[in-house]
């Protein structure tokens, strides 16, 4: 059965030990599970297979971003590893995003989910301007949105500030993945665009990232447990 709760957990520990340890504590039941850049580099393609042997759902978290014939066949190794969710950034274009959703179509029973990040949760303004985007956060994340819908993704990672917004424009259906979750209170680090978890389900993201308010707590058990019960999700 699948994981009834919206959270995924980023395992970004600098050892594949580390991560075992945590993923050991935590349950399938309660939330699914993310391995990054730094997990990733120092584990490879040996820590999927042991989350999935643990039960977990895994988000592969890459963000590939390269001439559509990499990315294709980039992502199509991560659904043949069977994970969950895979992401792809949106600024690579509308070319490297069909191309990925195309390979991952021609694999059979695919279930693996093609999602592209828009603009980084840890981004606000200021960063926009100096990589020179005349935008406001909001209105480049509705751009790359509609051009990842557009390009065959099934949803993109944007912050939950963004998922009224994105919700209403491109419908319930297109899933909503954001970072930047910070239950109040909690340290909010290097992102910008932040929500509690509470107020971005409510404004329609269907998945919660939330790393070091979980990972870095003294209790993270308690810490995943309450964030749950704060969605009414009792495990
Ligand atoms: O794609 C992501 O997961 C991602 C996109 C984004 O815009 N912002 C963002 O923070 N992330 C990831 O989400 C996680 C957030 O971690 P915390 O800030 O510790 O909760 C990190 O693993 C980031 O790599």
């Amino acid at each position: 059965m699948s994981c009834q709760s919206p959270i995924v957990v980023a395992l970004d520990y600098p050892t594949m030990a580390q991560s075992i340890e945590m993923a050991k504590r935590l349950d399938p039941n309660q939330c699914r599970v993310k391995v990054g850049k730094e997990l990733y580099t120092t584990a490879g393609p040996a820590i999927l297979d042991s989350l999935h042997a643990l039960g977990f759902e895994v988000f592969l978290d890459l963000k590939f971003h390269d001439i559509p014939n990499t990315v294709a066949n980039a992502v199509s190794v991560a659904a043949k590893a069977g994970v969950w969710m895979v992401n792809v950034h949106a600024s690579g274009g509308r070319r490297m995003m069909e191309a990925s959703a195309n390979a991952l179509q021609q694999l059979p029973n695919n279930n693996t989910l093609l999602i592209a990040v828009t603009v980084l949760t840890s981004m606000d303004q200021s960063d926009l301007v100096e990589v020179g985007i005349d935008a406001t956060p909001e209105q480049h994340v509705k751009r790359l949105a509609a051009l990842a819908k557009s390009s065959g993704m099934d949803g993109v990672v944007c912050s939950a500030q963004e998922s009224k917004m994105l919700s209403t424009e491109l419908g319930k259906d297109f899933v909503l993945v954001t970072p930047g979750i910070r239950p109040t209170g909690s340290d909010q680090g290097d992102q910008k665009r932040i929500m509690t978890p509470t107020d971005a389900m409510a404004a329609g993201s269907h998945y919660l990232v939330m790393g070091r308010p979980i990972t870095q707590a003294a209790d993270p058990i308690a810490v995943l447990t309450q964030a749950n019960a704060d969605l009414g999700i009792l495990i």
